[in-house]
Formats: structure tokens, sequence, C-alpha cells
């Protein structure tokens, strides 16, 4: 592990009526910690996940567009205001690893094959070949497997956005192979990925961050009733009057 804590810094912390400390999951934090290789966050569209995690991005150093330390490419590299009134507490220090944004995964495979212009080399890091030349979840994958090898923080935003439920397995596995020696904060809505059995995962909620075990998240209860009684539930969703 590394990274162990994150502290609101209540002296920086700005408007209170404006973004990103309008966001009620936010608005209550004070500290968070990390207690185990793997960290998921988990919660509703909106609840403030992708904004802290790209806040962790930015104190330690990575590309807040997504890529690790010396990815100092063109896609805009947001300023964080978030970013700049947490404090991180590390055990060790590590500046290697990576964060991964699903948004802006093509304009990073498109550096990729920047660099590769004057170095092919480069592509060796990527499976030998460009990102682009791939779909989807295959580059996903080939970034994962051939990139997240060295020891570090990886930060990650809905990675299963690209792979189908068979990849999200195989991609269960990488996990588990990288957290020996690195540390993942993971921001997912999957049933599958959340279910990763040696994580610790954290709901985003009006009331603020707090731990949640995997069978009394929403993805896990939704899925599971939508799985075991889907007639049921179509039948609620669609035949019924919408109430206005
Ligand atoms: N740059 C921005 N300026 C203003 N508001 C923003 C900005 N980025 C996000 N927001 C708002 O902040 C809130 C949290 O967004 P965030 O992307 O962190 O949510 P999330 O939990 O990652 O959601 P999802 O699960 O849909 O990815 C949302 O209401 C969003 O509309």
């Amino acid at each position: 592990m590394y990274l162990r804590e994150l502290h609101l810094l209540s002296e920086r912390v700005g408007r209170p009526s404006a973004y990103p400390f309008n966001i009620p999951a936010i608005r209550g934090l004070d500290k968070l910690s990390f207690r185990s290789n793997v960290t998921f966050f988990t919660g509703e569209n909106g609840s403030g996940k992708s904004t802290l995690l790209e806040a962790i991005a930015y104190q330690s150093g990575f590309h807040t567009g997504g890529g690790g330390r010396n990815n100092a490419y063109e896609l805009a590299s947001s300023e964080s205001h978030l970013g700049e009134a947490i404090r991180l507490s590390w055990l060790p220090k590590t500046s290697q690893g990576f964060f991964l944004r699903a948004e802006s995964f093509y304009s990073f495979a498109s550096h990729v094959d920047e660099i590769a212009r004057e170095d092919p080399d480069v592509y060796r890091a990527y499976g030998g070949r460009s990102l682009h030349e791939r779909s989807h979840g295959e580059s996903f994958l080939a970034l994962f497997e051939n990139r997240f090898n060295r020891p570090g923080l990886y930060l990650l935003d809905e990675p299963e956005a690209a792979l189908s439920p068979a990849r999200q397995l195989i991609f269960l596995r990488h996990i588990h192979e990288l957290q020996r020696k690195s540390q993942l904060i993971v921001a997912t809505h999957s049933p599958i990925l959340l279910g990763y059995p040696h994580a610790e995962i954290y709901h985003f909620h009006e009331s603020g961050i707090k731990p949640i075990r995997y069978e009394d998240t929403e993805t896990y209860q939704i899925t599971r009733r939508f799985l075991e009684n889907r007639a049921f539930y179509l039948n609620e969703l669609l035949e019924e009057e919408p109430e206005f």
C-alpha cells in the first residue's frame, strides 16, 4: 500500500455553493482511510466519485486528463479545485502509477501514436501496435496487461465501461495480480468488479462517504433482484402508469 489517508483541508475549501464543494458526499468529507490494496468507490451517478478520483490524481502528480506522471500530452490537464484542498498521507510515497479515465482513453491512445512516430519501440509497452487498431475493450486490456505491471498507485474510473462481462472476469484476475505489489482505487458501477473479495468499498452518498458491504450496495441489490425476478421488475417498470 502507498496511499494511507486523505484529508480535506477545511481552510482551503472554496465556495460551498459551487462545484466541487456543493457535492453532498464531498461536503461531508473530513478524512478517508485506505486500508486495503484495492478500494472501490461506488454510488449513484453524479455522487462525486470521479471528482474525488481526479483530485487524488492531481495531488499524486498524475496528469489529470489521464496517464502517468510523464504523460504531459495535449489533452487539457484540468485544474482541480478539490485537488488543491486535500492532503494525502503516504507510506511509502510513490510517484509511479496511472490515472485511467474512460472518456480520455482515445486521446491517450493518440498520444501514444504520436510518440511512436519518433520511437516505434514505445508500442512495446502497449502490446506491439497502436491502441487505435483494437476495439475499445481490447485496447483497454492491452494497456492493462502491458503497462500496468510496475508497483505504484493505479486510479481507474469505470474501467468496466469497455469490457464485456467475460472480460471483466479476466480483468478481476489482473486486479488480483496487480494488487500484490500495487494499490488500486477504482470507481465502478460493475457488480462483477465490486465483487472482488479483498477490497474495501466506499459508498458515495448524500450523507458522506462510508464503508459498505458488497451485498449492501445498490449495484449488487438491483442487479440481483433484476436477475432473480426480471418479469416482475419489468412489469413494474414498463406497465405501471408513471407518477408525475
Ligand atoms: N467541471 C464541472 N463543473 C461543474 N460541475 C461538475 C463538473 N464535473 C462534474 N460536475 C458535477 O459534479 C457532480 C459529481 O460529478 P462526478 O463526475 O464526480 O460524479 P460520479 O459519481 O463520478 O458520476 P458517474 O457515476 O456518473 O460517473 C455531478 O453533479 C456533476 O454534474
